[in-house]
């Protein structure tokens, strides 16, 4: 049967039955070769070890045992030969981690309890691969993070990035100071197990927004670097994103850089090439009259590494943007993926394929890790197809991927997560305007369907019985993930979902049944089929409104693409159609957001609004939003309206010295709204007229940095 490998290997050859697993097993080369490859053997081979019987030669290139096949081994960091017939099992490894990365095929080989015959030549087509711990939001826990080292280790991935934003003393102004004992341990803890994994723990700081540039600052930081390296660290990178003010400058930043380069990663010798994120980490913010990346490329110690993270903030890796940024930075840039991280759409899950960047580029790249959601078992979907993407990329298929990574994950309920997952890969609107396919297969059917069913031709009956399958499936596989043991962390961690999902089977399955009752023009089933719709609709509303409640996208949403739209609307046109057929008046609710946002910012104007019961907000954003003189943020009202609360948060507290908050009751003239601020904080003082729009405007005639907190209207 078809052998399938994580991560596809480059050359795999059958050359034979499979073997049962021999009784008794000769380990030869053992004492020299990787010691966590010979553990991973040794458990694998339990009670089987003697002096003679099946032989397992293992080793890396100049060991003496494996002396006769090192030419077989491909020249290139972590590549292993492996064979295996009948008399014996051969390993080599090109480097300790090649030997690592063998054992753990071998692993996967073996996992029925059987031997192929077979050989296999393998190597990583990206030097640097694995995952930035890179988010805003909730940091992974200890339990994730032993998790997902574990995980990095059995998928060949070699690069953790702990870079949380919301750590103390990862960022400002804590990064000067050491970490409490206790979190000091764990942290060494996790050391531990990354290099048992073969994971380079690479530690992040994060200075930039308080950084002075001055020797004390320099020093303290190659302090912090030291208690690190104490702790057992040996990878290093410095953050410089999402900053403003003076940390912004090229030359300081290249200096610092060089400094801590020579005077730290050069002098320990056993620290791996230093790394680091560029204020202008992507090309729509690149100011090339300014030159900042030129003065990093020019500047920066050829080995030290820049990361990058494509065309835009949230972007697929392609071609020509590569090409153009190592032209600009003189040397291979070090990808820094923004999938699936979702803390811009925290309402959301992203549990789809790893799809959309090209397969012809891994020469171009030093590096590619992936910022993952704060969802850690969630995000292993993705995760494993980054390994697979990253380990051999001309070959890597999307789907099977995708297949693997929930068989992964859920081995028993695979199939449950797979209905789960499908209908939950889609961000919804967002400000970066980064999209994913979702619902694929079903999406046509729901099309079809809707069509048909608006031009009052008779619906194709299979569309139908595929329609309440599929809804009566998602009931089903939301049931059976509640109850599964595959994977507590995973269960517990996205459990919101899951139960917003069954709701979502369900008044898919309810709407279904409306549309049976018109057929057989059966009022009463009918009226009960529309009072249970929506009663379903005000659970799934509840308990949006109670779970994942946080100040940028609070809530639950899911199937939000295709499956949400198509159950509101054919339950509006399932309700008109019955009201006109029985000249009754049953209340049709429409779901979506009247009002409107209007802004001259390129990095707001693609937010989404978002409606609550009594307010209206517009989604708040991480990134330094850049407004230019005349910037404008404006909230229309789908009619003018008496307001209860206008509320306004730049992150800046001498914003009123730049900004103003303004209204219009009709459209045209604005009027200035009287605020009082604390904090950061601007709060109008109501007067009595209706409001038509209020909006956020930049008069100070020059350029203005600040941060989208909050704009919020009361209604
Ligand atoms: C090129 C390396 C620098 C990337 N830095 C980034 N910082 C932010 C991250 O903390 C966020 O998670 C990410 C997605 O919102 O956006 C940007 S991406």
């Amino acid at each position: 049967q078809e052998i399938m490998l994580q991560p596809r290997p480059q050359d795999m050859k059958v050359i034979g039955k499979s073997l049962t697993l021999p009784e008794h097993v000769q380990l030869i080369g053992a004492d020299n070769a990787d010691t966590d490859a010979v553990n991973i053997l040794k458990d694998l081979f339990a009670g089987r070890m003697a002096k003679k019987g099946f032989k397992v030669i293992i080793g890396e290139k100049g060991d003496k045992a494996v002396k006769k096949y090192a030419r077989l081994v491909p020249q290139k960091p972590e590549a292993y030969y492996l064979s295996i017939d009948d008399k014996k099992l051969v390993l080599v490894g090109s480097d300790e981690r090649g030997t690592f990365y063998g054992m753990q095929t071998v692993s996967q080989l073996l996992k029925e309890g059987n031997l192929p015959q077979i050989n296999i030549t393998d190597y990583p087509d990206v030097r640097y691969r694995g995952v930035v711990e890179g988010f805003y939001g909730k940091p992974w826990s200890y339990e994730d993070r032993v998790s997902q080292l574990k995980f990095y280790g059995t998928n060949k991935l070699n690069t953790y990035i702990y870079g949380p934003k919301n750590d103390p003393f990862h960022s400002s102004p804590n990064w000067r100071k050491p970490y409490p004992q206790e979190e000091a341990a764990r942290m060494a803890e996790l050391v531990k197990l990354a290099k048992s994994n073969k994971v380079d723990f690479v530690w992040a700081i994060h200075p930039g927004q308080d950084i002075r540039w001055n020797d004390e600052d320099r020093e303290l930081l190659l302090q912090k670097f030291g208690q690190m390296y104490d702790l057992g660290i040996r990878s290093f990178a410095v953050f410089f994103d999402d900053i403003s003010g003076e940390g912004t400058d090229p030359l300081k930043q290249a200096e610092l850089l060089n400094y801590i380069d020579n005077q730290f990663v050069k002098v320990k010798k056993d620290v791996t090439p230093l790394v680091m994120c560029p204020t202008e980490y992507n090309k729509s913010w690149a100011n090339l009259e300014k030159g900042y990346l030129r003065t990093l490329g020019e500047k920066l110690n050829p080995s030290i590494q820049i990361m990058w993270t494509g065309d835009r903030v949230v972007a697929d890796i392609h071609r020509d943007g590569m090409d153009w940024i190592n032209t600009q930075i003189k040397r291979p840039a070090y990808i820094w993926w923004n999938f699936p991280v979702t803390d811009y759409v925290r309402d959301h899950l992203l549990m789809g394929p790893v799809y959309g960047n090209d397969t012809d580029i891994a020469q171009t790249m030093s590096g590619f890790v992936a910022n993952p959601m704060e969802h850690a078992e969630a995000s292993k979907v993705a995760i494993y197809g980054v390994a697979d993407y990253t380990w051999n990329m001309e070959k890597y298929d999307p789907n099977a991927a995708w297949q693997g990574s929930l068989k992964a994950i859920m081995p028993t309920n695979y199939e449950a997560l797979r209905v789960f997952a499908s209908h939950n890969s889609d961000l919804g609107v967002n400000g970066h305007k980064y999209r994913r396919e979702e619902s694929v297969i079903i999406k046509p059917v729901t099309e079809r369907f809707l069509t048909a069913f608006q031009s009052e031709s008779a619906y194709p009956k299979d569309d139908f019985t595929t329609l309440e399958r599929e809804f009566k499936s998602i009931v089903v596989a939301s049931d059976i993930l509640l109850r599964s043991k595959d994977n507590d962390l995973l269960i517990k961690d996205i459990n919101p979902w899951i139960k917003q999902f069954g709701l979502l089977g369900q008044t898919g399955a309810a709407v279904m049944d409306m549309l049976r009752d018109l057929e057989t023009s059966d009022k009463e089933s009918f009226k009960l089929d529309y009072s249970l719709v929506k009663e379903l609709k005000e659970q799934m509303f509840e308990l949006d409104a109670t779970n994942n409640i946080n100040p940028w996208q609070p809530g639950v949403k899911v199937g939000s693409l295709v499956l949400v739209p198509f159950v509101n609307n054919l339950y509006a046109q399932a309700t008109e159609r019955y009201n006109k057929q029985f000249g009754e008046n049953l209340a049709v609710v429409y779901d979506y957001c009247p009002h409107t946002l209007l802004s001259n910012i390129s990095q707001v104007k693609s937010l989404p609004l978002q409606l609550k019961e009594k307010t209206v907000s517009l989604s708040p954003s991480n990134e330094v939003i850049k407004a230019d003189k005349d910037a404008f943020i404006t909230i229309q009202l789908l009619k003018a309206t008496k307001l209860r609360s206008i509320e306004f948060n730049a992150g800046k507290a001498n914003l009123l010295q730049w900004g103003e908050l303004q209204f219009t009751t009709d459209g045209e003239n604005w009027q200035a709204l009287a605020c009082e601020q604390d904090g950061e904080l601007l709060k109008a003082t109501m007067g009595k007229e209706s409001v038509k729009a209020v909006r956020f405007l930049n008069k100070s005639g020059v350029p203005q940095e600040f941060y989208l907190r909050k704009f919020t209207l009361g209604l």
